[in-house]
């Protein structure tokens, strides 16, 4: 394991390969902080998953628990997460078999939200009121890729509205962040009217509108890659980089953990279990723009 790392002997990090990683960490500070980028998932991976044995909310849970939405509506809202989050995390069914399945799922939500005529001029106060929370550390992390003017692409398939004002709510909202999300489309009078664009969910992190913004054509330059997710749809976000020389994956294991453990070992370089910081990503970070 790298000593200058101490981080990496946590117990909560788990990795398949702890000398692969131990590679690419020295492969990836050697070439220096100008050929890094970051990529993220936002929800439970830049967010918390619990805080207090309490469940803290996604983007949409945000927007779905808040005054904008009727009861009636919360409780529909309610009944598709309790149908389809256990097939999200199920370990036995194949992202085959799940990938129409949450397609269903945002779609059928997407259309919920639609019809309770959100105001955006309202947004602000919902994320105010709401429980969302970064994970601890999350200060750290924006402002030294900030300083090191380290690109960071936040693809998320929750709202991106609702997320960038937590983000903005959160003072790190810098301008070397990018996002991209299921944003919404507001009318004349600046009411929810549709969602704008292809609909992002879990499984097609790397399709449909990305390839085509040109975002990764604009840091050609930048060939090693973080990535960290929390998801295994979360792995091929990093697929729209050009000539990729290393890329190094952090996953959250948040939840069912004993039965997903085998599968992120596998796919994730490391694992980070019920670990409810930003901690390794951050010591990462610091050695990797260290010049020593
Ligand atoms: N109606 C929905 C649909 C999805 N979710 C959760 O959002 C997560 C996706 O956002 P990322 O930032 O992680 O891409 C996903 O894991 C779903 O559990 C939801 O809460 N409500
Ligand atoms: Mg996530």
């Amino acid at each position: 394991r790298p000593p200058k790392i101490p981080e990496l002997s946590s117990p909560s990090v788990c990795m398949r390969d702890p000398q692969r990683v131990e590679e690419i960490i020295k492969t990836m500070q050697k070439a220096g902080t100008s050929t890094i980028q970051v990529i993220s998932d936002f929800d439970m991976t830049l967010t918390r998953f619990a805080y207090n044995g309490k469940r803290c909310p996604t983007s949409h849970n945000i927007l779905d628990n808040s005054k904008l939405i009727s009861e009636e509506c919360k409780a529909q809202l309610k009944d598709l997460l309790n149908t389809y989050y256990p097939i999200e995390i199920d370990s036995k069914r194949t992202a085959e078999e799940k990938l129409p399945l949450m397609v269903e799922w945002w779609t059928k939500a997407h259309t919920l939200l639609v019809q309770q005529r959100i105001r955006k001029d309202l947004l602000q106060d919902v994320v105010k009121e709401s429980d969302a929370m970064l994970r601890e550390g999350y200060q750290l992390f924006f402002d030294h890729l900030q300083e090191h003017s380290i690109p960071l692409l936040i693809f998320s398939a929750g709202l991106g509205d609702v997320l960038e004002e937590v983000i903005r709510q959160a003072g790190v909202f810098h301008p070397n962040v990018n996002v991209f999300s299921n944003y919404m489309d507001f009318d004349e009078t600046g009411v929810l009217k549709a969602f704008k664009g292809e609909l992002i969910h879990i499984y097609n992190k790397k399709e449909g509108a990305l390839l085509n913004t040109g975002h990764f054509q604009e840091l050609k330059s930048r060939h090693n890659v973080l990535l960290l997710g929390d998801s295994l749809g979360d792995l091929t976000m990093a697929d729209g980089v050009h000539s990729m020389e290393n890329i190094l994956k952090i996953g959250f294991l948040n939840d069912k953990v004993e039965e997903r453990k085998t599968s992120y070992l596998n796919a994730y370089d490391i694992v980070l279990v019920k670990d409810e910081t930003m901690e390794v990503p951050n010591a990462l970070l610091l050695h990797l723009t260290s010049t020593k």
